[in-house]
């Protein structure tokens, strides 16, 4: 059903389109007009109607786009799972934020269990599991595929191994730079960069501004 290559952009706002509509679904809507999510997620109705124009035909315009409809194309087509089992490596005081926070049911899926190299970080945290490393292997949940990473040593090692257990997405917090083959993505999330990049850009925006 998806037609055309689908640019980034877009990519990046279905999850926030999907959420939406999960919660519309939740509450017993079962039509929504591009107008009414666009008060919903603040993107322009504009914006929404030429996203979902690469989902294929949605129906006739002015009746509204089918809530459970556009929930099953993200979710089939798009590859999204709600069920998604993830799991997180390394529970020190970042991966324990993330388990703390493990509210992401009805958007991707949650943490099914994690894995440290200290015993003292094993046990049950926020209602997650956490397993010691070396159980890794016959631990992972069946059909994961994305794990966090969120280490502080032997990190390339860790990779290879997680590669070796069947992932194929990370999401890394580690600040390494980390070679993974090719099918393997890897989603660096860094703040460190983040503020720099906002430094440069509102700097550069004031310096023009003087101008
Ligand atoms: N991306 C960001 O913006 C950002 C911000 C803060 C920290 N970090 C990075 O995130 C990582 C974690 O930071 P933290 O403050 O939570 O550290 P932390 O020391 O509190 O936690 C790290 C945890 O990982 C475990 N661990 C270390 N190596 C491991 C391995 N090879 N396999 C399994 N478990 C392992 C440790 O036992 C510990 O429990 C660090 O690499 C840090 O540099 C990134």
């Amino acid at each position: 059903m998806v037609m055309r290559s689908v640019p980034k952009a877009t990519l990046q706002r279905y999850p926030i389109y999907l959420k939406a509509l999960n919660r519309l679904e939740k509450n017993g809507i079962e039509r929504v007009m591009s107008k009414e999510l666009a008060l919903m997620v603040d993107i322009e109705p504009t914006t929404i109607r030429r996203d979902f124009s690469f989902l294929g035909n949605l129906g006739k315009q002015g009746y509204g786009y089918s809530v459970k409809k556009l929930i099953e194309i993200f979710n089939k087509q798009l590859g999204v799972n709600f069920d998604e089992k993830i799991i997180l490596v390394g529970a020190g005081n970042l991966g324990s934020a993330l388990l703390n926070y493990n509210k992401w049911d009805y958007v991707v899926g949650e943490i099914a269990c994690g894995f440290d190299v200290d015993e003292k970080k094993c046990g049950e945290h926020f209602g997650v599991q956490i397993y010691p490393m070396d159980q890794l292997e016959t631990k992972i949940p069946a059909g994961c595929h994305i794990a966090i990473l969120t280490i502080s040593h032997h990190v390339q090692e860790t990779v290879n191994r997680l590669v070796e257990c069947g992932i194929t997405g990370i999401v890394d917090f580690t600040h390494q730079h980390i070679s993974a083959p090719k099918g393997v993505v890897i989603k660096a999330i860094d703040v460190v960069s983040s503020i720099q990049e906002l430094v440069f850009s509102t700097n550069s925006m004031n310096q023009k501004a003087m101008k």
